[in-house]
């Protein structure tokens, strides 16, 4: 039965408690959301496509086996006539042709509706990178939303000292962002929701739960709903996603291709298959996205094993690096071959207050950011603060004068599977090596306190950046004969004296989100980076650990 028949039927059991599913956790108000024909709707997911998202994750460890083995990724033999063909996605719904900005965050009701208000084009809003995903955030995430779409979102802050504090509400839907959401990667599972006995995967229960309660209100009004899709590996894992939306399209009634999606280009296997992704979703794609932040994370991943790929320092690998800027210009020439939006990324420096020329040196840093991807052909780019917004969309409407500009081709960009591969040139600095250690300590802290996204030394930091921090400092410590610039030997003694002076230093100088996890968090950081594999994801173990 469909849901849009299913819904009219009398509940059977109550809220968390349908045949097969049991919900683990509660959160005030969440039985409106968690209704047993919701509940019916994201078994339904689950029961379809859990085989097949257990197969794709096999395959990525199967992948991760030949590159550990020393093989390197390059583009497919077997879609190479799809490679060459003559195709095009489908048409891009107005309310998608003009992206110049977005603006993404966390789904917090204040977030929400700064982010509709904000004045960008679009609004990410993301359970994902910058989302710890406890079951508080999530239902508080998903009734936000629901709120937001139904044009009756409100919050009003704490009251401090007998003030009364701020009250938000929503402006009119004309004058909001348009609202995309990005659901949690296909890795994750969502604990509190059992099937059968077994988690159900993150990504289901995010884009099922909202698309439930969403799509035929968005649809109505022309927008949706859509979607952002992070760290994709492959053309099978395009093609799963294209199934499940298929399925959600079927069961809630709506037409075919309704349902629309930008994918995140933020693995190093997926650049060798965007062509192939655009391909599987074809229907429905309206763009790619450079999600850098995960994609140099993914370089290291994938490069866990390979000594001559070994990156310098995280501030060192910038943009302007030959092997991302590659990434960034097939991006741009594929989606603007097949009629798709090129979205860039996030720079990650925020507004600094109290410090004037910190502050333009930044807002600097931002600008050239833009300045690069207009002048490169994006479509749009991301901003992570609001106040980033009118100095984006400046350089763009300069730059830009059309909605987008997919007639840029890039045809004469060239780029080869040894310009995608090509190591960084740079240094690692004890600096560099010390503020590793100091990132990934405070962004676990917070995380594992339930905050996703922090400001670090002024620095936006979210899961995929802490990630870089991460797997950095393993690849480092357990690859052979890597020095500091100054000479010294990158091993464990230096990350031991960095863990020792880290809370002291911490806690007596900064009042930061996540303090008392600080001990908690040093542990899992000393434990991943002794450990003599990878940890494919911090969030993996992170979320044993979360409420
Ligand atoms: C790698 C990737 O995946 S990038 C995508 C994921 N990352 C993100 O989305 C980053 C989102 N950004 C943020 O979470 C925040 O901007 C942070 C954590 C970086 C900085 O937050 P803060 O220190 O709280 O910023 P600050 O105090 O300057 O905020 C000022 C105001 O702007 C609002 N604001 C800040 N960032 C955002 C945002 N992204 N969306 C909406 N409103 C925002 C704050 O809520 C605050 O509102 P208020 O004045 O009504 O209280
Ligand atoms: O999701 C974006 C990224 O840079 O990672
Ligand atoms: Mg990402």
């Amino acid at each position: 039965m469909s849901a849009v028949l299913a819904e009219q039927r009398e509940p059977r059991n109550g809220a968390g408690s349908v045949t097969g599913i049991e919900v683990t956790a509660t959160f005030p108000g969440q039985e409106p959301l968690l209704t047993p024909v919701a509940l019916d709707f994201l078994a339904g997911l689950h029961r379809r496509f859990e085989t097949s998202r257990k197969a794709r994750l096999a395959a990525r460890r199967e992948r991760q086996a030949f590159f550990d083995a020393g093989g390197l990724p390059d583009f497919r033999a077997d879609t190479a006539a799809l490679r060459a063909g003559d195709w095009r996605v489908a048409p891009i719904p107005a309310a998608l042709q003009g992206r110049r900005v977005e603006i993404t965050g966390p789904v917090d009701p204040k977030m929400v509706i700064n982010a509709l208000n904000s004045g960008a084009n679009c609004y990410m809003a993301d359970f994902e990178d910058s989302t710890a995903p406890t079951w508080a955030n999530l239902v508080a995430g998903q009734q936000a939303l629901r709120q937001a779409v139904a044009g009756t979102l409100e919050y009003t802050a704490p009251a401090v000292a007998g003030t009364p504090g701020k009250h938000y509400a929503l402006k009119p839907f004309e004058q909001q962002a348009v609202l995309l959401v990005r659901p949690r990667g296909w890795h994750l599972d969502e604990k509190h929701v059992r099937i059968d006995g077994a988690p159900m995967s993150g990504s289901l229960f995010d884009l099922g739960l909202f698309a439930f309660h969403n799509a035929r209100a968005l649809a109505a009004k022309d927008r949706g709903p859509y979607f952002y899709l992070p760290k994709l590996q492959s053309m099978e894992e395009a093609v799963l996603w294209n199934d499940v939306l298929d399925h959600v399209e079927r069961a809630l009634g709506l037409p075919a291709g309704q349902l629309k999606v930008t994918v995140l280009i933020e693995t190093l296997p997926a650049v060798f298959e965007m062509d192939e992704i655009l391909h599987a979703l074809r229907g429905r794609i309206v763009g790619l996205n450079c999600g850098r932040w995960d994609y140099v994370f993914s370089y290291i991943k994938t490069f866990r094993r390979h000594r001559d790929k070994v990156l310098p320092e995280r501030g060192q690998v910038t943009m302007t690096q030959p092997f991302l800027r590659a990434y960034s210009e097939l991006l741009i020439q594929t989606c603007h071959k097949r009629g798709a939006h090129a979205m860039g990324g996030m720079a990650a420096q925020i507004p600094i207050s109290g410090d004037a020329d910190a502050n333009a040196a930044a807002l600097a840093k931002v600008r050239a950011d833009k300045l690069r991807e207009v002048t490169a052909g994006h479509d749009g780019t991301w901003v992570a603060h609001p106040a980033l917004i009118p100095l984006a969309r400046e350089v763009f409407d300069e730059r830009m004068p059309t909605p987008h500009q997919q007639h840029v081709k890039r045809e004469e960009v060239v780029v080869t599977r040894d310009d995608l591969i090509k190591p960084s040139l740079g240094t690692i600095t004890r600096r560099g090596f010390e503020n590793n250690v100091e990132v990934c300590v405070r962004y676990l802290a917070a995380w594992l306190d339930g905050n996703g996204c922090v400001p670090i030394h002024w620095l936006m930091e979210d899961a995929a950046t802490a990630e870089i921090a991460r797997t950095q400092l393993w690849q480092w410590l357990h690859s052979d004969g890597l020095h500091l610039d100054d000479g010294s030997e990158v091993d464990f003694a230096l990350l031991e004296r960095a863990l020792i002076n880290l809370p002291a230093k911490l806690t007596d100088r900064l009042q930061m989100p996540g303090g008392s996890r600080v001990a908690e968090a040093i542990g899992l950081l000393d434990r991943l980076t002794h450990a003599d594999t990878l940890e494919d994801f911090l969030t993996l173990p992170a979320y044993k650990r979360l409420s």
